[in-house]
């Protein structure tokens, strides 16, 4: 049954039990990218880090409290993943309207989508029934999201442990076609990359120069440069674009082109053609939410995303 995704998710799944629910997300998540553009990375962002943690299970989205150590405190989210409110938001929505119903995991894949497609990025048909965590992991948050510094082949093993392979690597990879990044994300390359005090030789000397501005040897830790330099409000493809020009900003980005064959050529197909990799990215979009979903009566329908059903 091709409505059937991995892990017996399908799209039709709150049809009945809550009809207005893709609906409800979507007027919501144009709300806050209305209000700041920046909100559809930030969104797209946190199904990502959801689902690379113990699965789909909006185990990202659990506050401290005396069971939970929460994710959000991981060395890849503090201080940097957003959108909870704009999650909240929705889910008091949706429970005013069909309580109990519609998981925050499914919000936190109906609002990547939404975004996607807010900021000109291509629609997918987004599989549901997830249902939500009954912890966290912030051993896994540190562990499995890939980090900007980490080898080009630990960042494959990171996807492949997902069941991930190099496509969804680097067309995943285009989501930094939006967003911004915080200078102590790159600054390594920008001074002494090899011990030699000097930029990665892989960056483009004006653009190497213009970061050195707003990102200093020491200080300016949180200040935000676009992960596009071209085109950071807008889903396309001048992310590869950069990239074949030196002006990739995360190290990860850079490795795409110049550390694996495979990989180069998809950068390079995707900046040739960017229906190409529009499609890819949808798909690898589905793919990654089929990550490991909590289904039947496994997890919970949690009434508000930040805690537990049964909380203390
Ligand atoms: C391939 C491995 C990846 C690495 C190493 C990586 C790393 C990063 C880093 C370091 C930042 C900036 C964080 C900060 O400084 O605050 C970032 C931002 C971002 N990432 Fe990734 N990322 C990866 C994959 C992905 C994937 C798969 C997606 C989604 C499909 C994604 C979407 C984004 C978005 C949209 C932002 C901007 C968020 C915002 O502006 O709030 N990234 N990423
Ligand atoms: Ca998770």
């Amino acid at each position: 049954n091709p409505w059937y995704g991995g892990g017996g998710l399908f799209p039709q799944f709150y049809d009945h039990s809550c009809p207005k629910a893709k609906e409800i997300v979507q007027s919501i998540v144009a709300q806050a990218v209305a209000r700041e553009t920046r909100m559809a990375a930030s969104l797209v962002r946190l199904h990502f880090h959801d689902c690379f943690v113990k699965g789909c299970d909006a185990s990202v989205l659990l506050d401290n409290s005396t069971t939970i150590v929460s994710e959000k405190d991981s060395n890849p989210n503090k201080n940097s993943i957003r959108g909870f409110e704009v999650v909240d938001q929705i889910k008091a929505a949706l429970e005013a309207t069909c309580p109990g119903t519609v998981s925050c995991a499914d919000i936190l894949a109906l609002a990547a989508r939404d975004s996607t497609i807010l900021v000109g990025g291509p629609y997918w048909d987004v599989p549901l029934g997830r249902r939500d965590s009954l912890g966290a992991s912030i051993q896994g948050s540190n562990n499995g999201i890939p980090a900007p510094n980490n080898t080009l082949p630990t960042i494959i093993t990171k996807f492949k442990r997902l069941g991930l392979n190099v496509v969804d690597v680097v067309a995943l990879s285009g989501g930094h076609t939006i967003g911004l990044s915080r200078c102590t994300s790159f600054r390594q390359r920008l001074y002494n990359q090899s011990g030699n005090g000097l930029a990665d030789n892989t960056l483009d000397v004006s653009y190497a120069a213009q970061l050195r501005q707003g990102c200093p040897r020491s200080g300016g830790d949180n200040n935000l440069f676009p992960l596009d330099v071209v085109t950071s409000t807008k889903f396309d493809n001048y992310y590869f674009k950069n990239i074949l020009a030196g002006r990739g900003l995360l190290s990860s980005d850079e490795v795409l082109l110049t550390k694996s064959a495979e990989t180069a050529a998809l950068v390079k197909a995707y900046a040739d053609d960017v229906h190409l990799f529009f499609q890819h990215f949808a798909q690898s979009m589905v793919n990654m939410g089929n990550i490991m979903p909590l289904t039947g009566s496994k997890g919970e329908i949690r009434k508000n995303c930040r805690r537990l059903n049964n909380f203390h």
